[in-house]
């Protein structure tokens, strides 16, 4: 599955474009601030339905405009099937996803459809941030390869917000039996979404730590574990302990919107342990994990966007990450860097087939 050409209007920095994209690797050059990561995200926005730099709609709108549109054209199966996918958002007026002409009933609907794993700096968020990045990581690697996951994740967060809701107003006219209702859907919903995350981060971490080892040249180990209260008793039991701290707090003490995923280097936290350089390697570790793992549910290889990756990596890492995605188990890449001298000699190694454009003031010249 490949993007053969993308028509953009207004779409942050991007008054207009249309490019045609090689199946293969497409790299986007420029200075700082030119649009190489508006172009990538115009990308994403079209596979996910909304941006991946956490800018709301309104926000991707070019400065003055009152409507965005991205128009995406795709080849699958190997050029017998075509997708268009057409994104608008109008300031007062709303989303709009279309595929093939036809307007979704949801926009949920769309995600999963043409899968995408994206590396961008804002990733380091990953490792430095609280356990909410890396639950909205497994929630949108999750959604991408499992509808039944997606559908449950919302109702669980409708239900957390109303027993919430319930906390803070406090004791009323059937209080206990309505808390009860709420916790055995909770149980019902929190108890699907800890499994399938368990399940998806066991079938990941044997798939970073072998990535890793490749980017270090085996010189150093990770470690990738889910972390959760439901391992240790049932949601069910424990949302009935923690009634009355949750009365006092006004909010859920427990459930799987505390989990986690742990990040180790040779047995200690990366966010604190590791080097630059190493937690950069575990992001990507993650990423290409992520990657392996939709191809195999989904049967096709996601797009894969890679967006200033280079930035404090040693060469020798840079050689690895290159032999690999340059392999036949990668499709279509879009690679931004600032560097044109760095992004030609890395080209150099890894593939004749590629498309390179200049990005400047949010417009696009192939090289
Ligand atoms: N809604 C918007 N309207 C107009 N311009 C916008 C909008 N949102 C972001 N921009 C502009 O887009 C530019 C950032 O573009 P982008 O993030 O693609 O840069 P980049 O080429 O990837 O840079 P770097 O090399 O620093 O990563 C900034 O100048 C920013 O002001």
């Amino acid at each position: 599955m490949f993007l053969e050409r993308i028509s953009i209007l207004n779409f942050k920095n991007i008054p207009e474009a249309e490019l045609e994209f090689s199946a293969n690797v497409n790299c986007l050059v420029g200075d700082n601030g030119t649009g190489k990561t508006n172009l990538v995200d115009a990308v994403w926005y079209l596979s996910m339905s909304k941006s991946a730099v956490g800018l709301t709609d309104g926000q991707s709108i070019r400065h003055g405009e009152d409507f965005f549109m991205l128009d995406g054209r795709y080849s699958l199966g190997g050029g017998e099937r075509r997708e268009a996918v057409v994104c608008s958002f109008r300031r007062g007026g709303g989303k709009v996803i279309k595929r093939n002409g036809k307007e979704y009933d949801r926009v949920t609907e769309h995600i999963g459809l043409l899968p995408i794993v994206m590396v961008s700096p804002g990733d380091t968020a990953l490792i430095h941030e609280s356990g909410e990045e890396r639950r909205r990581f497994l929630n949108s690697f999750l959604s991408q390869t499992d509808r039944e996951y997606l559908t449950a994740m919302v109702k669980y967060n409708r239900l957390l917000q109303e027993r919430n809701r319930l906390l803070k107003t406090g004791p009323l006219t059937g209080f206990d039996e309505i808390l009860e209702v709420l916790d055995m859907q909770l149980e019902q919903t929190g108890t699907l979404v800890y499994r399938k995350r368990a399940e998806m981060v066991g079938r990941l971490a044997p798939k970073v730590a072998e990535y890793y080892a490749v980017l270090s040249s085996d010189r150093e180990e990770v470690e990738v574990s889910y972390r959760s209260e439901l391992a240790e008793a049932p949601f069910g039991e424990l949302l009935a302990a923690s009634r009355e701290r949750d009365r006092i707090c006004g909010f859920t003490n427990c459930g799987v919107h505390r989990d986690d995923m742990k990040l180790e280097i040779m047995g200690f936290p990366i966010r604190k342990y590791g080097s630059q350089g190493q937690q950069k390697s575990m992001l990507l570790a993650l990423k290409l994990a992520q990657f392996d793992i939709i191809r195999e549910l989904r049967g096709v290889k996601p797009i894969l966007l890679l967006d200033d990756v280079f930035d404090k990596l040693d060469m020798a890492r840079v050689e690895q990450l290159i032999g690999m995605v340059s392999s036949d188990r990668f499709g279509q890449i879009f690679i931004t860097d600032s560097n044109k001298v760095r992004l030609e000699g890395i080209l150099a190694k890894m593939t004749e087939n590629y498309k390179l454009f200049g990005v400047g003031g949010g417009t696009f010249t192939e090289l």
